[in-house]
């Protein structure tokens, strides 16, 4: 992971949908990465990124995290970091309405139920995750979200709007389009944190937290260059 301040070349490259859906094939197709490989290291960089930004220590209720997954592969790398996040000491509680049927996703599961990561099974009210969690982990759309957002997740963006604990996005705000951002109506989250993968997108422009981070740290130079994504230096083995 890299943080856009200091060591960023202002030049970074920013997708749009089609470019960022185009280099997720080729390093599947082309360069022969599997899902699962990117999802870990996707959702191990957005953990180590919350370690950094919302030490454990500093985060009340002994580190409660809630992360409120999709059903695609954002969701996936939602349920990544919240094994990594249990492992990091942290208590993380999962709200994952829409369940993908795939054996990855049912995978990934069963992994964080055998940590005794609790799934919610419904969303509580903003005022009760905010005095529960003293942090959200938003894992609901990614680069494939295409507005308007449908049910059940046009009721769970309204709550999460409302929260007062800091929220973390993972790739994309969602409810946000990828290239123009922050809906003009309509129900969005309101970053405070804001992990891209792979290169940030054109709706990072409209992003007014107060952390952004490129995680994901798997691109070749060959595919870096073709799609002239300009990265900024990773420092060390972050
Ligand atoms: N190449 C990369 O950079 C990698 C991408 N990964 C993750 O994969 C994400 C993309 O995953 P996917 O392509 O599965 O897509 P998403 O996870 O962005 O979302 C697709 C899902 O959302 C639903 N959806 C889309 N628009 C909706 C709407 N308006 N209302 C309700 N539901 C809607 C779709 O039906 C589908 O189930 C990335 O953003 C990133 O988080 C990582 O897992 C691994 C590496
Ligand atoms: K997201």
């Amino acid at each position: 992971m890299t943080s856009t301040s200091g060591t960023a070349p202002s030049s970074v490259k920013l997708l749009g949908q089609e470019e960022a859906i185009e280099i997720d094939k080729e390093l599947f197709s082309e360069y022969q990465f599997s899902v699962d490989q990117l999802m870990e290291l996707a959702g191990l960089s957005c953990a180590q990124v919350i370690e950094r930004v919302y030490p454990v220590e500093q985060l009340p209720n002994k580190g409660a995290v809630l992360v409120v997954c999709g059903p695609g592969n954002n969701g996936g790398d939602g349920l990544v970091c919240a094994r990594h996040l249990s492992m990091f000491g942290y208590y993380p509680s999962v709200f994952y309405p829409k369940r993908s049927s795939s054996e990855l996703m049912k995978r990934l599961v069963t992994q964080t139920e055998a940590l005794d990561i609790p799934y919610l099974s419904y969303l509580p009210d903003a005022q009760q995750i905010s005095h529960s969690f003293g942090l959200i982990v938003d894992a609901i759309f990614g680069f494939s979200f295409k507005p308007p957002i449908r049910e059940p997740f046009d009721d769970v963006l309204h709550k999460l709007q409302q929260v007062k604990s800091p929220v973390a996005c993972i790739d994309i705000p969602s409810g946000w389009d990828v290239e123009t951002g922050p809906p003009k109506s309509g129900a969005a989250v309101i970053p405070d944190c804001l992990i891209s993968l792979t290169a940030p997108k054109k709706c990072a422009v409209h992003f007014r937290g107060r952390h952004h981070f490129l995680g994901g740290r798997f691109i070749p130079s060959t595919l870096a260059q073709k799609y002239e994504l300009n990265l900024p230096d990773f420092p060390g083995s972050d």
